[in-house]
């Protein structure tokens, strides 16, 4: 094994005025580098979501109908499948031909379009805002991101709550089913005032929140109840934040906007109308699930709900004969709080730029199943995202047997302070290269931490903090798998983990470290790593082996604990050499060990 020497000090080359604290635990070794041509470097995209191999164009399955021009941006793109009304068996068995599947709130995408997709699902588009139509674990399990569409139908929903509540409070459905029956019922249909009522918006969000403000323009008093909400956002508009009971005991009309989740599904119940104002009237345009409905039916007989309007039911479309759309009391509309021209011009156009944006790699603003990473955060990221991937893919070749990685320490050296540091996405394309050279699973942003936890692969973090002026993000990274055997025994550092380093120059990631010798090789192409005992003549040795075969070696980079003694030699290759090439070069007498490694 090699011993650390710190001769040569190669910590010169990073920043000049940076300090490395642990730099006594990190022992160097002399290294030096030979570039035979100028690298090349294909684009690539920064988070890769679609299947690697995907060379064809995509192809989108729109579920739902979505607007032209969310479609015409879609075709630009991508192969478009428009196929409405599908059965959940059909949908399950289209999905393994898609790339990206596009729905609205009719379209259940549940585990097992997930499962049937065979993995080339790579993105759900949720036009719209809810998302509880779709199984967010599955998605995610599978490595599909999920986005939505939040905030062009904002208006539009809002504008039906508001439609919804004067409707309602004016008898004006029932009125006009009276009179194209042929009656003439004025005292019949006498309604409510708005003016100088209580509304009480529950989910003081997007639509919440131009619920409300519509409402101060009819001059009602609003209440807003939301755990989430910032009471400065509700008092800018002239909206009092109360709790939940509050709420509900006070107003005289009730706006649902939150979300449908477990916390808020049948949140009113038999217990909380009867918690309510008697003669209460509530708007619904949220989701029907919020609501227990044989409760609501319950709280429309005994008086204590005066009339109800709802947009949304449990199960859509209810049953024809359902209790609760039969009540004179209630004012029906088939889900069509985001149904305006205008609202689904904006959603199709949102969707379809955030379903583009994913198939071609780029993290989209809207993910619902991923860690929002702001795009500048990424651009800057992106040579280092490379990188990190890279040194994942090289670590775990270099177990012996490739398996049995569980335990894995990430350590990034940065000036940059702590919390100006977002390594999520580096930690997930470490994951992705640590997972994908040792089984099918297609690693991504959406799925990298539940796939490491899944094969019980802990993966820690560590920084080192560096003086100096933080310019780049990070200034090396290092993976280092421990409790294992290595293939190449020079891998294995002094405290006895299998270590790779590496850092971005010039915009192209670097191998840097080995165990505990120092190489430079750029990380293109694929890697042969060799020790020898130094000697002259090695790397023209090595060299005309390669070159016998036709192998383009783009670097070469010899790393050695002192002259003369234990070396390990990194060459770049462009090509994969033959068995009997990469055996010419263990043959040579000087070749302790060597190891292939593609990247
Ligand atoms: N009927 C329709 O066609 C439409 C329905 N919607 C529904 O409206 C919902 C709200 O939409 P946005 O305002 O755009 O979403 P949003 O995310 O901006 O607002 C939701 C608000 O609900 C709050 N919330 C969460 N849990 C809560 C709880 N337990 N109690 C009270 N508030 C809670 C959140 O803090 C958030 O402020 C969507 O989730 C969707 O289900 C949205 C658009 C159209
Ligand atoms: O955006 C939402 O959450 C909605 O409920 C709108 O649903 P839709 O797209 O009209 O089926």
């Amino acid at each position: 094994m090699a011993t650390a020497h710190s001769q040569t000090l190669r910590i010169s080359s990073l920043s000049s005025s940076s300090s490395l604290s642990l730099s006594s635990k990190l022992p160097l070794s002399s290294a030096f580098s030979v570039s035979f041509r100028s690298s090349r470097r294909a684009a690539r995209p920064l988070v890769v979501f679609v299947s690697a191999g995907l060379d064809a164009k995509p192809t989108v399955l729109v579920a739902e109908k979505l607007g032209e021009a969310g479609l015409k941006l879609l075709k630009e793109f991508a192969n478009v499948d428009c196929s409405y009304n599908l059965s959940p068996e059909e949908l399950c068995t289209k999905i393994s031909l898609c790339d990206a599947l596009i729905v609205r709130s009719g379209t259940k995408v549940t585990r097992e379009v997930f499962e049937s997709s065979a993995g080339r699902l790579k993105v759900v588009g949720r036009a719209g805002v809810g998302i509880d139509n779709v199984d967010l674990a599955a998605a995610t399990e599978h490595g599909c991101l999920v986005v939505n569409a939040p905030t062009a139908n904002t208006v539009a929903a809002a504008e039906h709550g508001i439609a919804l509540l004067a409707a309602m409070a004016r008898n004006v459905a029932q009125a006009d089913a009276s009179v194209k029956a042929g009656k003439w019922q004025r005292n019949k249909y006498v309604g409510v005032s708005l003016v100088g009522k209580t509304l009480a918006v529950m989910g003081f969000g997007k639509v919440g929140s131009e619920v409300a403000r519509r409402a101060k323009g009819l001059g009602m008093n609003v209440i807003a109840h939301d755990p989430y909400a910032p009471a400065d956002r509700a008092r800018a508009i002239g909206v009092e934040l109360v709790g939940f009971d509050e709420a509900i005991a006070t107003a005289d009309f009730i706006s649902l906007h939150m979300p449908l989740t477990p916390a808020t599904n049948k949140m009113l119940n038999d217990e909380t109308f009867a918690k309510m104002k008697k003669g209460v009237r509530i708007v619904n345009v949220a989701r029907g699930g919020v609501i227990d409905e044989d409760a609501l039916v319950r709280a429309l007989d005994s008086g204590i709900v005066a009339q109800a309007a709802l947009d949304v039911f449990t199960v859509e479309p209810p049953a024809k004969d359902s209790k609760l759309i039969m009540h004179e009391q209630v004012t029906a509309t088939p889900h069509l709080g985001a149904s305006t021209m205008e609202a689904q011009e904006g959603v199709a156009i949102e969707i379809a730029e955030a379903v583009v944006g994913a198939l071609k790699g780029e993290l989209a603003s809207t993910a619902v199943n991923a860690p929002m990473v702001p795009s500048e955060v990424l651009t800057e990221l992106q040579p280092y995202v490379d990188l990190a991937e890279k040194l994942g893919r090289l670590a775990v070749q270099l177990v012996a047997g490739g398996s049995g990685v569980k335990t894995v320490k990430v350590t990034y050296a940065s000036a940059r302070a702590p919390d100006d540091l977002d390594t999520r996405v580096l930690r997930a394309m470490i994951t992705k290269g640590l997972i994908e050279p040792i089984s099918s699973v297609f690693v991504n942003l959406v799925n990298a931490d539940f796939t490491a936890k899944q094969r019980g692969i802990r993966i820690t973090e560590e920084r080192i903090i560096l003086d100096g002026s933080p310019e780049s993000p990070v200034e090396f990274v290092q993976v280092q798998i421990a409790n294992v055997e290595s293939r190449f025994a020079s891998a294995i550092s002094d405290s006895g983990e299998i270590k790779v380093e590496g850092k971005v120059k010039d915009g192209i990631p670097h191998l840097t470290k080995v165990g505990s010798f120092d190489v430079d090789v750029s990380l293109e192409g694929s890697i042969i790593l060799c020790r020898q005992v130094d000697q002259p003549g090695m790397i023209g040795k090595v060299g005309s082996v390669l070159g016998q075969e036709n192998v383009n070696v783009s670097f070469m980079s010899v790393g050695r604990i002192a002259p003369r003694k234990q070396a390990v030699m990194a060459i770049g290759v462009d090509e994969q050499p033959s068995k009997d090439t990469l055996k010419k070069i263990g043959e040579i007498p000087a070749v302790e060990e060597f190891v292939f490694l593609k990247l």
